[in-house]
C-alpha cells in the first residue's frame, strides 16, 4: 500500500516537475527574446544557453525532491517532538536543544551550499561558453592547431568547478560528522538522565525505551531536513540568475504601441544624430550626423573600417536608439512608429549573412508576413541571382541548409532574396568588406541594376559600399570618418574635391593594380 502511495506521489511530482521546467524555459526564452539588442552585447551565448538548460533543470529539483521530503520530515519531526515533551519535559528539552544546534549548523551549511551552487553555475556557463566558441570556430582552431590550447582553456573552468565540488564534499563531511556526534550525545544524555529518573522512580524503563526511539526519529528528521535543505539551497543559488533574467522588463519596442503607417514613401532623415554604445559609454561612435535621403534614392555610405557606417543603419533599423538627435521616416519620428509594421517595410542584408537550419525556401520566406506562393519565392531568388544555383542543389528549394553548406556569396544571395521578397520600401545592403569578395560586389551591383531598371518598384536604398562599381551606381555618396559625415555628393564631384573619398578611391585603384 505504502509502495503504491509512494509510486503515485512520485509520479505526480514527476509531472509537476516536467510542467515547471517547461514553463520556466518558455518564460525565460520569451523574456530573453524580448530584450533590447544592447542586452545581447553584454551577455554571452554560452551563458544564456546554460541558464536555459542546466539551471532551469536544477531549479525544478526544488519541487520534485526537496520540498516534498522537507515537508514530510518536518511533520514527522514535529510529531516526535510533541510526543517527547509529553513523555518527559527535561529529556524533551535536552533533545530540543541538540536539534536546535543541529538546525543552526544546517542553516550555515545551507547558506554555504547556496553560494557554492551559484559559483558552480557560473563556472559551468563559462565552460559552456568556451566549448561553444571553440566548436563554432573549429576551422580556425584546426588550421592554427590550437586544440591543446582550447582544451586547456576548457580545463581551467573544469578545475575551478572541481575545487568547489571538493570543498562541498568537505562541508558535507563536516555536516555528517556534526550529526553523528549530536545524535550520540542525545542517546548518552537520554541514558544518563533517563537512568537517574528511573532510579528515582520518576520514569519507567518502557518510557525511556520509547523516548530513545522517538528522539532517534526526531534527530533523523532534522538530519533529513538539513540534507534536503542544502540541496534546496543549491537550487535557490542556481535559480537566482534565472529569476533575474525572467524578471527583466521587455524592451520598450515590444511594449509601446506606435502609429502604423498605411504606406511608406521611403524618405529618411537623420537630424543631428549622435550615438554611444552602452558598453562603451565614453566613445562617440556617431557625432552630429545630418543626412536626408529622398524616396527612391540610392545612397552609398563609404568610409574607413570602424567609421560608424553599420551603426548608422543599425539606428535606422531601430536595433539601437540614438543617444541624441532624431531619425525621421516620411517626416515621423521613428520611435513614434509601430516598430513591427515599420520593419516589415524594411529589407536588410547584413555583411556576412547567416542562414537558419531549414530548407532554402523557408530561409527566403523567413519573416515575411505576406502570404507568398512558391512562385514569389522563385521570383525573389531570380532577382537575387540565386535561382540557378538553388536549382543545381540536390533538392532545389527544398534543400536543407545550415550555415556551413553554402559559400558566403551564396548565403548573401539568399539573404538578398529574403529582403526582396518582403517588397521593402527601404532596402539596406551591407556589402562584404573583403576586397577579394568579387562575388559580393557582383550580387549587390546586380540588385542595384535590377532596381534601377524596374518601373514597378521604387525603393530607397542605403548601401554600405566598399567597391568602386557599387559606389558609381549610387545617386549620392556619403563619406564617413570617425563617426561624422565628412563629404557628400556624386562620384565626380567628390573626386574633384580631392578629399577622403578621392584618397579611398586611389587606394582601391592601387590595390587592384
Ligand atoms: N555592439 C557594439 N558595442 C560596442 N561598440 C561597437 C559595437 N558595434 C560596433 N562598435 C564600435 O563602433 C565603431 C563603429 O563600428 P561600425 O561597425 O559602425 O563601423 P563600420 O564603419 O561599419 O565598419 P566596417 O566597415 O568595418 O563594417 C567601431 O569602433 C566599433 O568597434
Amino acid at each position: 500500500m505504502q509502495v503504491e502511495i509512494f509510486g503515485v506521489r512520485g509520479c505526480c511530482f514527476g509531472i509537476a516537475n516536467m510542467i515547471l521546467v517547461k514553463r520556466m524555459r518558455e518564460t525565460l526564452y520569451q523574456s530573453l527574446l524580448s530584450q533590447d539588442i544592447s542586452f545581447f552585447d553584454g551577455e554571452t551565448v554560452g551563458d544564456l544557453t546554460s541558464r536555459l538548460g542546466a539551471d532551469c533543470q536544477q531549479v525544478s529539483r526544488v519541487i520534485g525532491n526537496d520540498l516534498n521530503l522537507i515537508l514530510r520530515n518536518a511533520l514527522q519531526g514535529a510529531g516526535s517532538l510533541i510526543y517527547l515533551l509529553i513523555l518527559s519535559l527535561p529529556l524533551g528539552l535536552c533533545t530540543l536543544a541538540i536539534c536546535s544546534t543541529l538546525s543552526a549548523i544546517m542553516l550555515i551549511y545551507g547558506q554555504y551550499q547556496k553560494k557554492s551552487a551559484k559559483l558552480i553555475q557560473e563556472y559551468t556557463a563559462s565552460a559552456n561558453e568556451v566549448a561553444q566558441e571553440t566548436f563554432s570556430l573549429m576551422r580556425t582552431v584546426r588550421v592554427y592547431g590550437t586544440e591543446k590550447q582550447e582544451l586547456k582553456r576548457y580545463s581551467i573552468w573544469l578545475e575551478k568547478m572541481a575545487g568547489i565540488s571538493l570543498r562541498q564534499s568537505a562541508a558535507y563531511g563536516f555536516w555528517n560528522w556534526s550529526f553523528n556526534t549530536l545524535y550520540h550525545s542525545t542517546q548518552v544524555i537520554a541514558v544518563l538522565i533517563g537512568g537517574m529518573s528511573i532510579l528515582a522512580g520518576q520514569t519507567t524503563a518502557e518510557q525511556l525505551t520509547k523516548f530513545l526511539l522517538y528522539s532517534e526519529w526526531l534527530i533523523y528528521s532534522t538530519w533529513w531536513i538539513g540534507d534536503n535543505l542544502s540541496s534546496l539551497m543549491q537550487s535557490v543559488g542556481a535559480s537566482e540568475k534565472v529569476f533575474q533574467l525572467m524578471d527583466l522588463p521587455a524592451s520598450d519596442q515590444f511594449t509601446s504601441k506606435g502609429s502604423k503607417l498605411q504606406r511608406l514613401l521611403g524618405c529618411v532623415e537623420f537630424h543631428n544624430v549622435s550615438f554611444y554604445y552602452s558598453s562603451r559609454p565614453t566613445v562617440a561612435v556617431l557625432r552630429h550626423v545630418n543626412l536626408s535621403v529622398q524616396p527612391g534614392e540610392v545612397v552609398a555610405i563609404v568610409g574607413l573600417s570602424g567609421s560608424g557606417k553599420s551603426t548608422l543603419v543599425n539606428l535606422l533599423l531601430r536595433l539601437y536608439e540614438p543617444t541624441n538627435g532624431q531619425i525621421l521616416v516620411d517626416g515621423f519620428p521613428i520611435q513614434e512608429l509601430d516598430v513591427k509594421s515599420f520593419r516589415e517595410k524594411v529589407g536588410y542584408v547584413g555583411q556576412e549573412p547567416r542562414l537558419f537550419r531549414m530548407d532554402i525556401s523557408s530561409n527566403i520566406r523567413y519573416g515575411c508576413t505576406r502570404n507568398v506562393k512558391q512562385e514569389d519565392v522563385e521570383w525573389a531568388a531570380r532577382q537575387a541571382y540565386a535561382h540557378e544555383f538553388i536549382l543545381s542543389l540536390p533538392d532545389g528549394y527544398q534543400t536543407l541548409v545550415d550555415d556551413d553548406l553554402l559559400s558566403g556569396g551564396q548565403k548573401q544571395r539568399i539573404a538578398i532574396a529574403r529582403a526582396i521578397l518582403r517588397d521593402p520600401t527601404i532596402l539596406i545592403l551591407d556589402e562584404a568588406t573583403s576586397a577579394l569578395d568579387a562575388e559580393s560586389e557582383h550580387n549587390i551591383k546586380g540588385v542595384l541594376r535590377a532596381e534601377r531598371s524596374s518601373s514597378t518598384t521604387k525603393r530607397t536604398i542605403l548601401v554600405i559600399a566598399h567597391r568602386l562599381s557599387t559606389i558609381q551606381a549610387a545617386d549620392r555618396i556619403v563619406v564617413m570618418d570617425g563617426g561624422q559625415i565628412v563629404e557628400m555628393g556624386k562620384h565626380s564631384e567628390l573626386l574633384l574635391r580631392d578629399g577622403l573619398y578621392a584618397r579611398l578611391i586611389r587606394r582601391q585603384a592601387d590595390a587592384v593594380a
